[in-house]
């Protein structure tokens, strides 16, 4: 809990986020269902000390949004794996059924006041951060629906393994919101798909099915649902295998001109996400989309 507390208190801004600088607070919202905020575990990590990989199972109902206290909870677990230095390899799945991750918690988001906005947008940097600079090998064993921040969850990994179930669909959608993928949501795209792939999905905000999505690299390998844990499983001893300092540094490599962008920017980049989602135009594109998201229910 004092972690939590520690890593809340450093997730706000409050000189950068008055809500007199922004001269607004968002709309109360009247039709969405706020959920409890449940105080079970939303990860649950299994670590096998004798093969030095853990197991993170994100479970939390119905579709392991990332909410505030889900991310913290996420980059509290991340950081006491990343300082066991046993600890060499991370599995991150989703024990709800059908779905890996919607995404950003849309509802942290709406109706919310700037400073919670910011105190939101600092943990999923953190998450980022954490996530694509870890030291471990990570696998996303993506066995379910992946938009958004789920698709950016599963592209911070270092390998992405998909259930081939047509019903289930990854990408980074944001523009269908109306609202816009940050430079280090696309730079993360990019490195993995290339510039023109990134360019199409990102202005169309395109879901892929698995196939399309091996097809343009954005996962690495398609297996029938039963399979996506024990694959995940033994492409991470392979992977295992590489000298760890060799992959380590070579990983650095190849994500620290993006990583350092966003550590020499994160407070600019906060102000930009809370002035941007706060717009009253934005907060109508938000509200659209859940509601849309309930009549498809309907
Ligand atoms: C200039 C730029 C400067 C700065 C940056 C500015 C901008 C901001 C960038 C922000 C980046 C945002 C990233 C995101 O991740 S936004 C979230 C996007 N997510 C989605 O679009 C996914 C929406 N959900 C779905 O498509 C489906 O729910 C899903 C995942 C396919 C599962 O389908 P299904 O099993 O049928 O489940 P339901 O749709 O019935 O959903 C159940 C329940 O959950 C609610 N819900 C779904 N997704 C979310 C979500 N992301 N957040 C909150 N709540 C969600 C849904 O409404 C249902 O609720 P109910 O109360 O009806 O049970």
């Amino acid at each position: 809990m004092a972690w939590r507390a520690a890593l809340r208190s450093k997730a706000v801004i409050p000189a950068l986020l008055s809500c007199s600088s922004h001269g607004r607070l968002c709309a109360s919202p009247t039709f969405i269902t706020q959920r409890n905020n449940s105080t079970s575990p939303k990860i649950k990590v299994d670590y096998d000390q004798t093969t030095g990989v853990a197991v993170m199972h994100m479970q939390s109902p119905p579709v392991n949004s990332l909410s505030l206290d889900f991310l913290t909870e996420l980059c509290i677990s991340l950081e006491k794996l990343e300082m066991d230095k046993g600890c060499r390899g991370l599995i991150i799945t989703s024990n709800q059924p059908k779905v890996f991750s919607a995404g950003l918690d849309i509802l942290e988001m709406y109706g919310k006041s700037p400073e919670h906005c910011g105190e939101f947008w600092k943990v999923v940097q953190e998450m980022w951060l954490k996530l694509y600079g870890s030291n471990m090998v990570t696998i996303a064993a993506i066995n379910g629906s992946s938009p958004a921040g789920g698709c950016l969850l599963s592209l911070t990994c270092d390998y992405r393994i998909m259930a081939d179930n047509p019903l289930y669909s990854i990408g980074l959608n944001e523009t269908q919101l109306g609202i816009v993928a940050p430079f280090w949501f696309k730079e993360t795209m990019v490195n993995t798909v290339g510039h023109r792939n990134t360019e199409v999905a990102l202005q169309l905000g395109l879901l892929y099915k698995p196939a399309e999505a091996l097809k343009i690299g954005l996962v690495d390998q398609l297996v029938p649902e039963d399979q996506v844990f024990s694959v995940a499983t033994q492409t991470m001893t392979k992977w295992l295998t590489i000298p760890e300092h060799a992959r380590q540094i070579t990983k650095s490599m190849m994500r620290n001109p993006t990583i350092d962008k966003l550590r020499t920017n994160r407070e600019a980049d906060i102000q930009n996400f809370v002035s941007f989602i706060t717009k009253e135009s934005i907060q109508k594109s938000l509200r659209m989309y859940m509601e849309m998201l309930k009549q498809r229910k309907a």
